[in-house]
């Protein structure tokens, strides 16, 4: 890969962005390598969860702003669209995502972070969608994740202003889930995925995609698709083993079936 390192270590699959000296800008090959390690790591029994981050001081500063004097409207529209699609794969995957961000998390850097169902932030990290300083406005999904996640409100003055925000600011407004010392990301981040890694996959999968569903549906598709999903997973020996576990006072070991 030219842009993306990946690593598959204790059940975790790293996607760590690799355009240090410039902070990680996501050009159309970055864009390109995310959808394939992605799709790699979804088909791979051996990655349980996943973790977008970067190296060097940026998660990510957005889109290759350099790639912007090319573009027209058709291109710009096919680069969002692109963007836009590349952020709804990995929105969709079964496996649990978190986003690590050990740094700036601008623009398209913040709308990976946002396709990611977690954002486990540094303290020294710097969040927001600056966009409209450009004379443009978030194009892969920010527009509408950034509303769903923080509310209409926030969302607007962020967008709006283009204002950057801390990472204690980002945790106190619900947009990232955890903040820690810069020193003990790596760490608090692999603790969290071992969490997620102790239930079972097929629940979780379950429960993402209702959840993802019922966030973009009415109250009654969504409470619906609860119930369904609920159905569907007594099909499972996950189940089976987590109820026995519970009944015989032991903890529960789930194996994905
Ligand atoms: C993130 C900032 C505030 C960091 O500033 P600073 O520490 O001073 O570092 P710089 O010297 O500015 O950057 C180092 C190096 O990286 C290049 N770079 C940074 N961001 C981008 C980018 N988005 N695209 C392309 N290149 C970038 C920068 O040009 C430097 O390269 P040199 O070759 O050394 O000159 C600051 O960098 C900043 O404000 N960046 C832009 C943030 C932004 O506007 N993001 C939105 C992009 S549009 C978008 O994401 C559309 C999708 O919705």
């Amino acid at each position: 890969m030219e842009t993306i390192e990946t690593k598959i270590e204790n059940g975790i699959g790293w996607i760590i962005l690799n355009r240090p000296d410039k902070l990680n800008a996501i050009n159309l090959k970055m864009l390109e390598e995310l959808e394939e390690v992605t799709k790699n790591f979804e088909e791979n029994n051996d990655v349980k969860v996943i973790i977008f981050t970067g190296n060097g001081k940026a998660f990510s500063a957005g889109a290759d702003i350099s790639q912007f004097k090319e573009l027209n409207s058709i291109s710009a529209w096919n680069f969002a669209k692109k963007g836009r699609k590349v952020m709804d794969y990995i929105e969709s995957i079964s496996k649990p995502t978190i986003a690590m961000i050990n740094g700036y998390a601008l623009g398209g850097g913040l709308e990976l972070a946002l396709a990611c169902d977690f954002r486990i932030a540094a303290e020294e990290a710097s969040l927001g969608l600056p966009e409209i300083n450009l004379g443009i406005y978030p194009g892969f999904g920010g527009t509408q994740r950034l509303v769903r996640a923080i509310g209409k409100a926030k969302a607007m003055e962020l967008m709006m202003t283009g204002d950057r925000i801390s990472a204690k600011e980002a945790e106190r407004i619900g947009l990232v889930n955890k903040v820690t010392p810069l020193s003990s990301l790596k760490e608090e981040t692999i603790k969290f995925a071992g969490k997620l890694m102790e239930k079972s996959p097929i629940a979780l999968a379950i429960l993402k995609s209702v959840i993802l569903y019922g966030n973009d549906s009415p109250l009654l598709d969504g409470l619906n698709m609860e119930s369904l999903g609920w159905g569907v997973v007594f099909s499972t020996e996950d189940e089976k083993e987590g109820v026995n576990a519970f009944l015989e006072k032991r903890k529960a070991v789930f194996k994905g079936k």
